[in-house]
């Protein structure tokens, strides 16, 4: 063998020997023997190191629950191209993806768990928006009916937007503990969840979402600890304000005393296991079903369709 043919057999095996390195560190993390962040912090302490030569899409394809189509909508998400290599992300990057790989991935290695996801968020945010794009577009979400003293808007249809009571009917669902949660919104009228196709869901192996306010979701923390609570941020208030008068559906006095509301609902979203801030109606709506964990199912249940 004459020099050069040694430094390519040389660089041969270096080559096999770290595409078997890689897939055990990839096997490792599959089998929840690694953490996926430690595998990035090795990439990051050392350019010479295997794990900086992993492609991000590897990393996160090994994570149990993570397949090919849900790795390439959070890379996106994430601002990284789909062949990075780890050692080759910016500091951003860096940042984004260790906060996903500590904040959100283990939520999802929870294969197989049901969940019980509360968006709520102040008012005007886009909770309504969102909920509507997903039932739109995921077919497989369950979203929550919620009965309401309010009176329908012009187009709402009965049992799919809400279900419409009257103060009688609702008192009584009260008093039959019938709700999962229900409150007095924006010191008007009455919104309350009704439990049983909740449970029947998740009983079936479905996971559930729930559109409501923040007295709601701290009422279903309560009762559910295991529920994930999001809280819907607007990017900026100046933007939230102008939703609001922008949708038009409210008086000026009814708008004063939303915002009065809002400030203090915004407060309140240290509560919150997430945050997702709605810039984007199909970003937004890609975040909150990620964190539900779907599981497909065959059709709709009767009393977990969309809002309209
Ligand atoms: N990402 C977005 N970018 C721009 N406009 C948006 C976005 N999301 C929602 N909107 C608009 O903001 C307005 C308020 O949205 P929506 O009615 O869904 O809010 P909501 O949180 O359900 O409000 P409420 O709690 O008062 O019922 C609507 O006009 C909607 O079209
Ligand atoms: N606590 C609950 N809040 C709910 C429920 N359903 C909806 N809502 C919230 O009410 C306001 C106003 O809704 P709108 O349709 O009249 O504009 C909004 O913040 C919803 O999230 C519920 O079942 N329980």
């Amino acid at each position: 063998m004459n020099p050069p043919e040694v430094d390519r057999a040389a660089a041969s095996r270096a080559a096999v020997a770290a595409r078997r390195a890689r897939a055990a560190i990839k096997r490792a993390v599959n089998e929840r023997r690694l953490s996926a962040v430690s595998v990035l912090d090795n990439a990051l302490r050392s350019t010479e190191s295997v794990e900086a030569t992993m492609r991000v899409r590897d990393l996160l394809q090994s994570i149990p629950g993570l397949g090919p189509v849900r790795v390439e909508r959070i890379m996106e998400r994430l601002g990284i191209a789909p062949t990075k290599k780890l050692a080759g992300l910016g500091v951003h990057q860096q940042e984004r993806l260790r906060e996903y790989l500590s904040q959100r991935a283990p939520q999802i290695e929870r294969d197989g768990e049901t969940r019980l996801v509360v968006l709520a968020g102040p008012t005007a945010v886009g909770k309504g928006t969102v909920s509507t794009y997903i039932r739109e577009n995921y077919p497989e979400v369950c979203l929550s009916v919620s009965a309401t003293t309010r009176a329908p808007r012009p187009g709402e249809v009965e049992g799919v937007s809400y279900y419409f009571l009257d103060d009688e009917r609702f008192d009584s669902m009260v008093d039959a503990g019938e709700f999962l949660e229900w409150a007095v919104v924006h010191n008007k009228s009455r919104y309350g969840t009704p439990r049983p196709p909740i449970d029947d869901a998740l009983a079936s192996g479905r996971s559930v979402l729930l559109e409501i306010d923040i007295q709601g979701a701290r009422q279903v923390k309560a009762a559910m600890p295991e529920a994930v609570l999001v809280f819907l941020l607007p990017p900026t208030w100046d933007e939230l304000v102008r939703r609001l008068i922008g949708r038009g559906t409210e008086t000026p006095e009814e708008q004063e005393r939303r915002l009065t509301t809002a400030k203090v609902e915004l407060a309140a979203q240290d509560e919150f296991d997430h945050r997702v801030v709605n810039s984007d109606v199909q970003a937004a709506a890609a975040e909150v079903v990620e964190l539900m964990q779907i599981q497909k199912a065959p059709a709709q249940e009767a009393g977990l369709r969309g809002k309209e």
